[in-house]
């Protein structure tokens, strides 16, 4: 499987944010996007999730599903946690599997991976702003798919949580799986950089 990206131009409000950006990355690989704030990281990753549309370039997975498409084999996870505060930490998750579709994982094993076992009836307005990032990292796991788009993924992670987390990116990458992670801090795995917009 090969993820890449040619000759790509993201605008934004009427304002070109970046243009004529290559990449590419295969199964077992991972991409750290690194740049100054306001370079683009997060929309490229909006471009590959679908969630943005180009200006220019393509974007393709060659070897990936054929009955999908990139979005529906992407996991997307963005800067913000998307909880529903009400719902309890389980029932976040669950609302998940069923808003993404697909073949599940078990929910109780990935809520134990993040370390969140303990906390799967507490409401998720009551967690930690680090609890709140290890739930959405659990979504990660709960469902399936090959290609993580992660926006600053260890945002509000303690140590331990760092290091669990890129346990979960390690075993992601050696079962097939790719990452592409825009970061201003290291993630804690190999990953080879891509740099936007010059020096950040
Ligand atoms: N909805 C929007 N409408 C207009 N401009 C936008 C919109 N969203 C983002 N932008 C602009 O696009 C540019 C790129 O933003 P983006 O969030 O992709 O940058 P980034 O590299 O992820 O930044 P940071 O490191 O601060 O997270 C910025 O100048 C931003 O103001």
């Amino acid at each position: 499987m090969r993820l890449s990206g040619h000759g790509l131009r993201c605008v934004r409000g009427g304002r070109e944010v970046f243009a004529g950006l290559d990449f590419a990355a295969a199964s077992g690989e991972a991409l750290a996007v690194m740049g100054r704030n306001g370079s683009g990281k997060t929309s490229l990753l909006r471009l590959i999730a679908g969630l943005l549309i180009p200006a220019g370039g393509t974007i393709a997975l060659d070897g990936g599903d054929g009955e999908m498409t990139l979005p529906e084999q992407c996991h997307y996870l963005g800067h913000r946690d998307a909880l529903k505060p009400a719902l309890s930490v389980a029932e976040n998750l669950a609302f998940w599997a069923d808003f993404l579709g697909g073949e599940r994982c078990d929910a109780a094993e990935s809520l134990t991976k993040v370390g969140l076992d303990h906390a799967t009836h507490l409401p998720a307005a009551f967690l930690s702003a680090g609890q709140r990032r290890r739930l959405s990292l659990a979504r990660l796991l709960t469902l399936r798919r090959p290609v993580w788009l992660l926006d600053e993924p260890t945002t509000a992670l303690d140590v331990a949580g760092q290091d669990m987390f890129a346990g979960l990116m390690r075993q992601h990458l050696a079962s097939g799986g790719l990452i592409i992670a825009a970061t201003h801090a290291p993630l804690g795995i190999n990953a080879r950089e891509l740099r936007i917009g010059g020096v950040g």
